[in-house]
């Protein structure tokens, strides 16, 4: 087996007798050693192959020590490759020079005539260099592509009402300021899917979107989540972490549910965002962040508020402007438009014939209170496509009857007109509402797997 170290190095130098000398000598270290003594076709090899270091020399003309053409042609290499890692071959005390070439992009410089040890360690250490750039392309891309997978979900706002005109108009007028947002509504409103807006049509969309959800962290892993730690400063801190807010530096910081936090995070949070700056648990170094503050919550802030529970400063903070996202039953207006968004969408995932529903349907859903806004609508719509065998969706596909409503609100049982089939579709129906429709939730609620559910739903004719 070959100990050659896998990389490609192109060597530049007027001097043919060093050029031929340096590839015998590198050949036995690197798999591809290219030489070239004119300049002028850098831009010609460069189009054609990738290397993973250039070797260049900062003289070409004879007699010529200025480094003028170095600098020139290292602007030339860089400007077709930004990422190339050029290592500048320099005469014996022009160190000078190669600083200042340095300053301008190049990696490292070798002195000319070089000792073969020194020449070898320096072109590793630029390998390596390439080798983590290549990395953090990579990793860089792929983040890139799970950011916009997840976006994906998040990108259609359905919504022609008036409230919604007002909400897509303020979205308008905020996205490109880095005004700090709080969007309120109540559950599956949308809020989400409006931060994600915002940060889509900002200057920040290029980089991260970061979320936390304030209602699913724990007291003791607040601090933590949010700033990150050292490792070793408590029992699970294995590594150094950097926090949501060190992730989300550039980009936009979504704390999701801000109204669930208990007073003393509340005194942490206005610290960080009082400073911009971060210090992870254990450490003593603050870190300075740049990020863009989105929150949302369905919690009365202002009621909290009175009440002592929520700090009046740090809803200063926060909402420079609030959205107020209305609730479904407030915009009846845009149901036929989400239903019909929906079972396009579910009909196409489930390779159904549905295309829309009855009008008995949507009048039916006008009228009903949705509490899970439109998330309840959307899992509706979907257990409805999976169920139902005709291609127009009818109210029998739904749960929303104003006496089935009654009965799971009240969850009263009346014994005495119940035998058990009325009692087990009672309590489907239930977990159903309370899971908006969530089949996965509603099993594992009554102790069922998705099957027997279905097959019990399918029995029932619910
Ligand atoms: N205007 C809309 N048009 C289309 N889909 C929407 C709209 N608003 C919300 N949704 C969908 O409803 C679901 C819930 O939305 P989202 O998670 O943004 O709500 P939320 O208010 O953040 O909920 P929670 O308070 O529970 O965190 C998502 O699947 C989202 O895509």
């Amino acid at each position: 087996m070959s100990d050659k170290t896998a990389g490609s190095i192109l060597i530049i130098d007027d001097n043919q007798d060093l050029l031929n000398a340096a590839k015998i000598f590198l050949k036995r270290h690197f798999t591809r050693v290219d030489i070239e003594s004119k300049p002028e076709l850098i831009p010609t090899l460069l189009k054609n192959d990738n290397y993973d270091v250039i070797l260049l020399d900062m003289n070409f003309t004879r007699d010529v020590s200025t480094g003028q053409e170095g600098y020139y042609w290292l602007d030339k290499i860089l400007e077709i490759d930004p990422s190339a890692i050029v290592v500048l071959i320099t005469a014996y005390g022009d160190v000078n020079t190669a600083v200042k070439a340095i300053k301008q992009g190049a990696t490292d410089f070798v002195l000319k005539p070089w000792e073969n040890d020194k020449l070898l360690a320096t072109l590793h250490a630029a390998m390596k260099l390439k080798d983590v750039s290549n990395q953090n392309t990579k990793l860089k891309s792929q983040q890139k592509q799970l950011y916009q997978d997840i976006d994906r979900q998040f990108r259609d706002i359905i919504g022609q009402s008036v409230a919604m005109q007002k909400v897509f108009e303020t979205i308008k007028r905020v996205a490109r300021t880095d005004a700090n947002v709080l969007i309120t509504g109540e559950n599956g409103t949308g809020k989400e899917l409006i931060a994600r807006a915002i940060h889509r049509n900002s200057y920040r969309d290029e980089e991260a979107f970061v979320t936390v959800d304030l209602g699913a962290v724990t007291e003791s892993l607040f601090e933590s989540e949010l700033f990150g730690h050292k490792k070793g400063a408590f029992t699970d801190a294995k590594e150094d972490r950097a926090g949501r807010f060190e992730i989300a530096d550039k980009g936009t910081l979504f704390l999701d549910e801000i109204g669930n936090i208990t007073p003393p995070q509340q005194a942490k949070l206005l610290t960080a965002l009082q400073n911009r700056k971060v210090t992870r648990v254990g450490s003593n170094k603050a870190v300075e962040v740049d990020i863009r503050l989105i929150s949302a919550t369905n919690m009365p802030i202002l009621e909290m508020i009175q009440k002592g529970e929520f700090r009046q400063d740090l809803l200063y903070r926060i909402n420079t402007i609030e959205i107020q996202l209305p609730a479904l039953r407030e915009r009846t207006d845009d149901i036929p438009l989400l239903v019909d968004h929906y079972i396009d969408f579910y009909a196409k995932k489930y390779n159904k014939e549905v295309h829309k529903a009855s009008d008995a349907v949507i009048s039916r859903m006008q009228k009903y209170e949705w509490p899970g806004n439109i998330r309840e609508l959307q899992h509706s719509i979907e257990r409805a496509v999976i169920m139902s065998s005709q291609t127009v969706l009818q109210p029998e596909d739904f749960f929303f009857s104003s006496s089935q409503k009654e009965d799971v609100k009240s969850g009263k049982l009346k014994l005495d007109d119940l035998n058990i089939e009325e009692v087990e579709k009672l309590l489907i129906r239930k977990a159903l509402d309370k899971n908006f429709g969530n089949i996965t939730q509603a099993a594992q609620e009554l102790g069922l797997t998705r099957s027997s559910l279905y097959r019990r739903l399918e029995k029932y004719g619910l």
